[in-house]
């Protein structure tokens, strides 16, 4: 109906700065995709899987065609050091999916960081005229539900599960005033999951590129912070504000309780053992 307002009373539904924070009940998804599906988007979606992470692959595409983007063009870019092992699923009209072949790397902690070079380079060298959305999304994770045009938007962050409703010094922000990430005990809005990062083409280059350059200058320095390219992105979002917010139905975790506010979980990372799938501790 026309005008008839979407509530909740149990969540914030915008951040200060007025972007919207989405969740299930505030947005009339019907409007939403008349609004995009009349302008006939591509969504490119990298999704990153080295050394055993593969085997996350058959779960996250299959999930992906029931929930992800359905009913629009969306094409996966899988960055992976075993084409081999990258399962046969069947994919939805107007979807598809390019294997690109990249090294791996003895820490775990630098193949996540190095996913943001991965992105600045595969929007300059492939993506232009080619797509007009792009979400880096973690391979270690599944659909549940819906995951639509909601989503979309200039610059889109999404909050943590673990960190969501836990007061600012509690973050686990880059704290060393050493690391580009530093953020200070009285700064930040939110805590954002590395997990999951949006938007406009040329946003999200931009935000790799910056990422890229700060995680470089930290090399040099010989420091890494502490949640590694998730640090760096948090200090980003600080100073560069996600024009929409994703709340943790679209980042939450198969380990966690569900509290009431979660009425639909729609992405979560799947249980892994960390032992077993990375390649150091
Ligand atoms: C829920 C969430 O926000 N997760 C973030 C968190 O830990 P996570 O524990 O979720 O990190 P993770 O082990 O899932 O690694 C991130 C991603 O890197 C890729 N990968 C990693 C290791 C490997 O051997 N092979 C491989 O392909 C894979 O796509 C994976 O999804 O912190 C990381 C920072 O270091 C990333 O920011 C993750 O996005
Ligand atoms: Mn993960």
């Amino acid at each position: 109906m026309p005008g008839q307002p979407f509530r909740r009373p149990d969540v914030a539904a915008t951040t200060p700065w007025l972007a919207p924070i989405v969740w299930d009940g505030i947005f009339d998804l019907k409007m939403i995709d008349k609004i995009y599906k009349q302008q006939n988007i591509t969504v490119a979606t990298t999704v990153f899987a080295l050394g055993k992470y593969v085997r996350f692959l058959k779960d996250f595409l299959e999930s992906a065609e029931q929930h992800f983007m359905v009913g629009y063009r969306v094409h996966y870019y899988l960055f992976t050091d075993r084409p081999d092992k990258v399962p046969v699923v069947t994919l939805g009209e107007g979807r598809q999916l390019t294997v690109i072949k990249t090294a791996s790397s003895n820490r775990w902690q630098e193949i996540s960081l190095r996913r943001m070079e991965m992105i600045e380079k595969l929007i300059e060298e492939e993506l232009t005229n080619k797509a007009d959305y792009i979400f880096s999304l973690d391979i270690d994770s599944k659909f549940y539900g819906h995951w639509g045009a909601e989503s979309l938007g200039d610059l889109v962050g999404v909050l943590h599960a673990w960190y969501f409703r836990t007061s600012r010094k509690g973050f686990p922000y880059e704290r060393r005033p050493e690391s580009q990430a530093f953020i200070p005990l009285e700064e930040g809005d939110y805590y954002y999951g590395g997990a999951v990062i949006g938007g406009h083409l040329d946003k999200v280059h931009k935000l790799a590129k910056t990422c890229r350059m700060q995680l470089e200058v930290d090399r040099a320095n010989q420091i890494e912070a502490v949640w590694q390219e998730e640090s760096h992105l948090n200090k980003y979002f600080l100073y560069n504000k996600p024009t929409k917010v994703l709340s943790p139905e679209y980042l939450w975790d198969d380990r966690k309780w569900k509290p009431s506010y979660m009425k639909v979980v729609r992405f979560s990372q799947v249980v892994k053992y960390y032992a077993e799938i990375r390649p150091n501790p």
